[in-house]
């Protein structure tokens, strides 16, 4: 098979914790060097904390995986100062088609609006993300990225985790305030936890192919049911960077994985696919079934579970890394706010709690998708058909066409660390929802509203001159002022944030809406901090 990609291969280092044979504590341990893992050391070491991440292996993801990032996770990438590059190698799209049989039966528009920093969505092989990433935490000082570290066990008490690790010298133990287990779908920390995972695995396997061709599709997703180049049965195309695309073909149940990736058996379907005349060549090919499954907690005492380890879903709807990245954007402020003693560990648990939430969401997204693509039964299967049809002409039938619902943020809506609005508010910002991005100007510059939020707590006001910055046990949430701070430069933050007859906003470290007044209150504002971080 061709590559396209080269991989690094990252040097193994003794520690000098395992050279000095001194016990060591950290404040986090990350288990797991994948795009989660990585996330994870990036935001600890932008809320200040130094963090230690282990990775049994040396290099990046060996295969592309996952494809396609939504605009939420690269926010927060571009808050960690990671997403230019990605951005600027990865594919950006919007527009998804979806195909039945030969017509086009649906299409959408991931962001119809203007205004918005980031794109819709990227696609980038996994290996460049992790790359850019790995790049980015070896320049960062706070950041001690081990390869060839393996854990070998885990054990706990209330006050901290000690690891049993094993390199290429030899076995050692650390120990850790809190680990952050980023191991993948199999992970190993789950099973030295005993960590329950239920859900359900889905019948059916599909094929997953890296192709490399040149080719002038669209740069568009595009889906078919039942096309005439594999009939009964449904396909997913998808551009990447450097000519390479990603194929994936559904098998059925009965296919045999191992026959089924076998050149001889993967060249026919593409050939029927893309044309006998096309010159392609395969780079990695790999077959899936499908599982929807989670932890019933996302936190074990004094260990949290994020990405695959935590909750796994189908690929369709690109959810999977997507939701990983937005557990590590709840997390990190979590961590830093209990390590300098601010906020109780309770404040961890409100990880799990709002994080396990957006699982089901994802859950449910992408259970009712694979339902929709392998249809369970025979009047399932009538009733897809039926409105795949429909679709093609009649509007009403489109909502229900589903062939994967791309990944968006599950809003924490009922979430214990919200403040109730109390004054009225029109539009989408309310408490617990991700801050939307403007564009704004800052001394005639063009810049994003986002870049001046998030990190720590802030106060967005809009049309309050008196509002000032409030401290909360030692939460400190300054001011980001509409006229002072920044310019509107195109009106699109008071219409987004209804901000006309005057709003202050209280916006969380990872950029969401903790409560929203019409006024200033200081006294307010200090009981929605101590409730956005579990102070008592
Ligand atoms: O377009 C989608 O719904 C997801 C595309 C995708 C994501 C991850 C793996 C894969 O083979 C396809």
């Amino acid at each position: 098979m061709l590559n396209t990609y080269s991989y690094p291969e990252f040097e193994y280092q003794q520690s000098a914790e395992q050279a000095s044979g001194e016990l060591k504590r950290h404040p986090v341990v990350i288990i797991g060097a994948g795009p989660i893992g990585l996330t994870a050391a990036l935001e600890c070491a932008a809320q200040g904390i130094p963090v230690v991440v282990l990775d049994d292996n040396n290099t990046v993801s060996i295969g592309s995986r996952a494809v396609c990032y939504a605009k939420r996770p690269l926010e927060i990438w571009d808050r960690l100062g990671v997403a230019a590059p990605m951005v600027e190698k990865g594919i950006s799209w919007k527009i998804g088609k979806v195909f039945f049989k030969e017509k086009l039966a649906y299409q959408f528009d991931l962001l119809p609006e203007e205004g918005h920093k980031m794109p819709a969505m990227i696609n980038l092989q996994q290996y460049y993300l992790e790359e850019y990433m790995v790049t980015e935490c070896e320049r960062q000082e706070l950041i001690d990225l081990r390869w060839k570290h393996k854990l070998l066990s885990l054990s706990q008490t209330d006050d901290v985790a000690t690891l049993v690790v094993e390199t290429p010298d030899g076995v050692f133990n650390m120990e850790a305030q809190w680990v952050i287990a980023c191991d993948g779908a199999n992970s190993d920390t789950r099973k030295m936890l005993d960590g329950e995972f239920s859900g359900q695995f889905f019948q059916d396997r599909f094929l997953i192919a890296d192709v490399v061709m040149k080719n002038d599709f669209p740069t568009e997703r595009w889906f078919w049911f039942d096309p005439v180049f594999h009939k009964n049965q449904s396909a997913l195309l998808h551009k990447q960077s450097d000519d390479v695309w990603r194929i994936d073909f559904q098998l059925g149940w009965e296919a045999d994985p191992e026959e089924a990736k076998k050149p001889e058996n993967v060249i026919p379907l593409l050939k029927q696919m893309l044309g006998e005349d096309c010159e392609f060549e395969l780079e990695w090919v790999s077959v899936y079934q499908f599982a929807c499954r989670r932890m019933d907690k996302f936190r074990y005492g004094r260990v949290l579970f994020a990405g695959d380890a935590a909750h796994q879903v189908s690929p369709f709807g690109a959810r999977g890394a997507n939701t990983g990245v937005q557990d590590i954007d709840n997390l990190g402020w979590k961590l830093k706010l209990n390590l300098e003693g601010k906020a109780p560990a309770e404040l961890l648990e409100s990880y799990s709690e709002e994080r396990v939430f957006a699982a089901d969401d994802n859950l449910m997204n992408s259970t009712r998708s694979t339902d929709f693509i392998t249809p369970k039964s025979k009047s399932s299967r009538i009733f897809r058909d039926a409105v795949l049809q429909l679709a093609e002409q009649h509007e009403f039938a489109r909502p229900l066409v589903n062939s994967g619902r791309l990944s968006t943020p599950t809003p924490y809506i009922n979430s214990t660390l919200n403040t109730a609005d109390e004054d009225h508010f029109s539009g989408s910002m309310t408490p617990g929802t991700n801050c939307a991005d403007a564009p704004i100007k800052i001394q005639d510059k063009d810049s994003w509203l986002l870049s001046e939020l998030g990190g720590d707590f802030k106060l967005l006001v809009i049309n309050n001159e008196s509002a000032h910055s409030v401290e909360q046990g030692g939460i400190h949430a300054n001011v980001v002022r509409l006229g002072e701070h920044f310019d509107d430069s195109l009106g699109l933050v008071k219409q987004r944030y209804d901000g006309e007859q005057g709003a202050v906003y209280l916006i969380r470290p990872d950029q969401h809406i903790a409560a929203r007044w019409r006024h200033f209150d200081e006294a307010k504002i200090k009981v929605a901090i101590a409730k956005a971080s579990c102070q008592h």
